[in-house]
């Protein structure tokens, strides 16, 4: 049996980072950059004004108070936006609004509050210092700085800040286009009539789930029976659309092995078992004239999502250029003691949660690979090298806590 980091370095073989190319800024929220962005403008735009009230000059207020105010004539307004400068000369006020470029000559803001809030003159009651309710142009960002680096993952901060540097599209690489097929005549889909043998099929489902939560485009395609045939077929039409197919079920070691049936011999498909529980049974490859890669998953729900965890979500993220591939470990104190048998990396289900005393983990459910609301109650995985028999309480257990970005 190969070993799941053997295993995983053959599936990230298969794929590289997708071209890259110019997106709308919106579209490429949670994608990494390709290049440094560096800003063509400063920001502030301009000198601007923090406050409603009245651009001055420090001096001219210097010991205004409420007994002695400072009288001073008004000489104009400056609204934002309005696009006429004004200027200022000594002994005199302009009107002006939060974010309105300051007058030539004024260094201070007085707030509407502080003032009898004239039109013609105005009393000022309080004195300010020169560059007081003043943003200077260039104080948070100056043109030709680098404000986001390559493979930096853009956020709301991000696009908010590219956004108010101009920036309406960026280089980055596309989303994957991933193709989600699940295989077994036992399948129906959710919303129709199961017969006393069917069940419904999950895993399509989760898995597009899984895709889309990666950041991928995520087409489910639903079901195809056991009958290679029509896999092949239905395969084969999909490819058109796909930069990685994914399938579950199929290729263990039954009678209907339909994935293994379909694809042994065709392409590069190659299936082999790997030292992890839940997820042995795996198989991955070329398929197509494009040598479109697949990975083809375990049917029992459990193992297809560890397995999508472990193989699939690297795969994406370095199709999308996002490092690192895999989800880090984190360290957590085991309350309750596990078992595992020797010779496979378990995969187990645990609750994670951090307080006072630390981070701390739980095992949730039995270890069945068909147990999948017991799944869907965990939030990490507890990984248990292939050396390792047991973690007793009080022992730090290597965690992959699920759903976080990374
Ligand atoms: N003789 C052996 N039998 C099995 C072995 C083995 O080594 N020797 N390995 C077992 C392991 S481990 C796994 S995992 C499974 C993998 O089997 P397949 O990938 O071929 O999957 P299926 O047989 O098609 O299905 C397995 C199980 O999962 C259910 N299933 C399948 N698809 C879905 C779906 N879309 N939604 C919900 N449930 C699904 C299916 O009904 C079966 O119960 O093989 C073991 N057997
Ligand atoms: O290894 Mo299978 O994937 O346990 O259930």
């Amino acid at each position: 049996m190969r070993t799941v980091d053997e295993h995983l370095a053959k599936l990230l073989d298969l794929i590289g980072p997708l071209q890259p190319y110019d997106q709308p800024l919106l579209e490429s929220l949670g994608l990494p950059l390709v290049d440094d962005v560096v800003s063509p403008i400063d920001l502030p735009r301009f000198t601007n004004s923090a406050m409603d009230g009245y651009a001055v000059r420090a001096v001219d207020v210097q010991g205004a108070n409420r007994e002695f105010p400072v009288t001073l004539p008004v000489v104009g307004e400056q609204a934002a936006g309005s696009s006429t400068p004004t200027a200022l000369t000594s002994k005199t006020a302009v009107k002006i609004m939060t974010g309105a470029p300051l007058p030539s000559g004024a260094d201070t803001v007085v707030p509407i509050e502080l003032t009898d809030g004239g039109d013609a003159d105005v009393q000022i009651y309080q004195a300010r210092r020169a560059g007081e309710n003043v943003r200077p142009s260039g104080e948070d960002v100056a043109a030709g700085e680098i404000v986001a680096e390559a493979g930096t993952v853009l956020g709301a901060r991000e696009v908010g800040l590219l956004a108010s540097l101009g920036f309406a599209r960026l280089r980055a690489r596309p989303r994957p286009r991933v193709v989600v097929l699940s295989t077994g005549t036992e399948l129906r889909e959710p919303g129709s009539r199961l017969d006393y043998d069917s069940i419904y099929d999950g895993n399509s489902y989760m898995l597009a789930a899984c895709a889309r939560a990666a950041g991928a485009i995520a087409y489910r395609v639903g079901i195809t029976s056991d009958d290679p045939r029509e896999f092949a077929d239905v395969l084969n039409d999909q490819l058109v659309r796909a930069d990685l197919v994914v399938t579950s079920g199929g290729i263990s070691k039954g009678a209907y092995d339909v994935v293994k049936a379909a694809l042994t011999d065709v392409g590069t498909v190659e299936f082999a078992e790997v030292a992890m529980q839940p997820g042995k049974p795996q198989g991955f490859g070329t398929v197509g004239e494009e040598k479109t890669p697949i990975v083809t998953l375990p049917g029992n729900p459990v193992s297809s999502y560890v397995s999508f965890e472990v193989f699939v979500l690297p795969m994406l993220r370095r199709m999308m250029g996002k490092l690192p591939y895999r989800r880090p470990l984190v360290q957590a104190t085991m309350t309750e003691e596990i078992r595992s048998p020797s010779g496979r990396r378990q995969y187990l289900r645990g609750w994670f949660e951090v307080s006072s005393r630390g981070a701390r983990v739980t095992p949730v459910s039995g270890p069945g690979s068909h147990l999948v609301a017991g799944l869907s109650r965990a939030n990490c995985l507890v990984v248990v090298d292939e050396d390792e028999t047991a973690l007793h309480v009080g022992d730090t257990a290597k965690v992959l806590v699920l759903d976080r970005d990374f």
